[in-house]
């Protein structure tokens, strides 16, 4: 019995070979992870396993399979993993995290009922003069350009979700999420607590042994704090009649009829927050370390927004319909940096039969949207048909690890032509099934008002040696964790034209109006800076 511990059966699908006990767990990579996947993927198939002791990991870095279970088949594949961190932390409200429980199935209606299209373009002005002010700190502060991304993304979700805007980097409730939600993060890492889901009764150690429990009440009790508190501000703001439209302001309203209890409204509301900061930011420092590694599509990007926009007016996102280049720079940086190159594990909740495969219930599925996005049967241009490979410019860009939006002007999906790429959904970034992002098209407005008015803005280069020699930017940069991003890096990033500078300090100034109902709780410091930055520019 012990020696079949770790062993696969012979129905679930192949793998790497297993040792006893163990299974794979020794060579289960715990640093991104998507490359070794990919690395197996292209061994052992498009749908391969592998054992960590008695507990089966199913890795799909096929789209048609992910269309068919994850989608298709959404009511048994849509659980997770058991997290008994998040359990710990967040009472099992997480909407991440949590299992498929009754208490997740009400904040995902939640979800759904308040971030339609169409109740998200309501929301639309404070994005617009979120991204006019981070046109007016890059022109005023480039160097910073990369914390001034993570605060337009941070101040956005504070303002849609709790009607409470943050207008510096260093507010003091950017910091506290930031170290927060980093050590949270940190909880979530592969080793940083003893394995306790797979050897459930590692659960029983006292607190007084088991530091990791500890560290989990204190990040439970400050995430309380702060996402309870948020609450509270906006109830309070309510009483008092002083309404912004804010999205937690309707699910009060709502809770009754919603069924969400005051336990479920906080860590929803927490929730949206860490999902939505982190993830928005980092497709938009992507984008920028793309577009700096990739002058020429830089150039033919900016050749279309001067054509289609000109330097009178900024872009809107009524522009982009006339900008295919542009359109497919947004799909390519989603294919060339996917946010999260494994997607959100889901697991399943029944056992499910594909082609021929057993995946037995309680497995955990991986989605390898790194695999898939940059899979070289799918996403090369040398057979697209053309006959004269050596002449062909399309060649040039034969491979999927360059950032070429020239694939989504070949194709809809980004594919070469003659491949089949319809199961590469343009929804395919955000997710799959009853799991699918659910801040997606509040994320979708961002990157495309972030992406035009980037480009139609600024030119960026590779940062200067002191012989003036271009240090070019590492491209495989990145962070470790579910949600990846660049690591910080640096580069020059100019305005276009001297007009356009023009625009954005008036365009900055207009902003007042939209931002003075989100400008709540500021600190003498903060109320300090918007007045400044709207007198002279920051
Ligand atoms: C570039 C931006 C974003 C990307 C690429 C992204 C991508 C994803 C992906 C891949 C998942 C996992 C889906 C699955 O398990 O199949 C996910 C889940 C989720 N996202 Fe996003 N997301 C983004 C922005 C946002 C925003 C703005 C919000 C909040 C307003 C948000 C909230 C969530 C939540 C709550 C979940 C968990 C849903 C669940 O498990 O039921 N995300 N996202």
């Amino acid at each position: 019995i012990v020696l079949k511990v770790g062993s696969r059966g012979k129905a679930l699908p192949p793998g790497p070979p297993t040792v006893p006990i163990l299974g794979n767990a020794h060579i289960f990579p715990t640093e991104f992870p998507h490359y070794k996947f990919t690395e197996w993927a292209r061994k052992y198939g498009g749908l391969f396993s592998l054992k960590i002791g008695n507990d089966t990991v199913v890795v799909l870095t096929d789209a048609a399979a992910v269309k068919e279970l994850l989608d298709k088949r959404s009511s048994t594949t849509a659980n997770r993993p058991p997290s008994y961190v998040g359990e710990l932390v967040t009472d099992g409200l997480h909407m991440v995290l949590a299992s498929f429980t009754p208490a997740w199935k009400t904040q995902r209606r939640t979800a759904a009922a308040i971030l339609t299209p169409q109740a998200t373009s309501k929301h639309l002005p404070i994005q617009r003069a979120e991204a006019t002010q981070l046109l007016h700190n890059i022109l005023h502060s480039p160097q910073s350009f990369f914390t001034d991304i993570q605060r337009y993304s941070i101040s956005v979700i504070y303002s849609v979700l709790h009607g409470r805007r943050v207008p510096r980097y260093e507010t003091e409730e950017v910091n506290a999420f930031i170290t927060t939600t980093h050590d949270w993060s940190a909880l979530l890492e592969p080793g940083a607590v003893p394995p306790i889901d797979a050897i459930p009764i590692l659960k029983l150690i006292p607190e007084r042994w088991a530091k990791w429990k500890r560290e989990c009440k204190r990040v439970s009790t400050l995430q309380r704090a702060r996402y309870f508190g948020l609450v509270e501000e906006t109830r309070e703001r309510m009483r008092r009649n002083q309404h912004n439209g804010s999205f937690m302001e309707e699910v009060l309203e709502r809770q009754v009829e919603l069924g969400m209890d005051d336990e479920m409204t906080g860590w929803f509301g927490g929730t949206l927050l860490e999902g939505g900061t982190d993830t928005t930011s980092s497709y938009i420092q992507s984008l920028v370390l793309a577009l700096v590694a990739y002058p020429e599509a830089q150039k033919k990007a900016h050749e279309e927004i001067d054509r289609v926009v000109g330097e009178h007016r900024m872009p809107t996102l009524e522009d982009l319909e006339q900008m295919p280049y542009i359109r497919a720079i947004i799909s390519e940086a989603h294919r060339f940096r996917p946010v999260a190159p494994l997607a959100v594990p889901h697991a399943t909740s029944a056992t499910e039969e594909y082609h021929g495969y057993i995946i037995p219930k309680g497995t955990t599925i991986f989605v390898n949207m790194w695999g898939i996005l940059h899979d070289p049967g799918k996403f090369t241009t040398r057979s697209h048909g053309c006959v004269q490979l050596i002449l062909c410019p399309l060649a040039l860009f034969d491979n999927p690890e360059d950032f070429m939006p020239e694939r989504y002007l070949l194709s809809e999906n980004g594919t070469k032509p003659g491949v089949d790429g319809s199961d590469l959904k343009p929804t395919f970034f955000f997710g799959f099934g009853r799991r699918v992002c659910p801040g997606m098209y509040l994320a979708q407005n961002s990157i495309n008002l972030n992406t035009m008015n980037l480009l139609w803005a600024f030119d960026f280069k590779p940062d200067m040696d002191t012989n003036g020699n271009p240090i070019p930017v590492d491209i495989f940069a990145y962070r470790k964790g579910i949600a990846t991003a660049p690591l910080p890096f640096k580069c020059r990033i100019t305005p276009r034209t001297v007009a356009k500078a023009g625009i954005i300090e008036n365009e900055f100034l207009e902003t007042a109006d939209t931002f003075s109902k989100f400008e709540v709780g500021l600190s003498p410091e903060d109320k300090e800076f918007v007045a400044r930055s709207r007198e002279h520019g920051r």
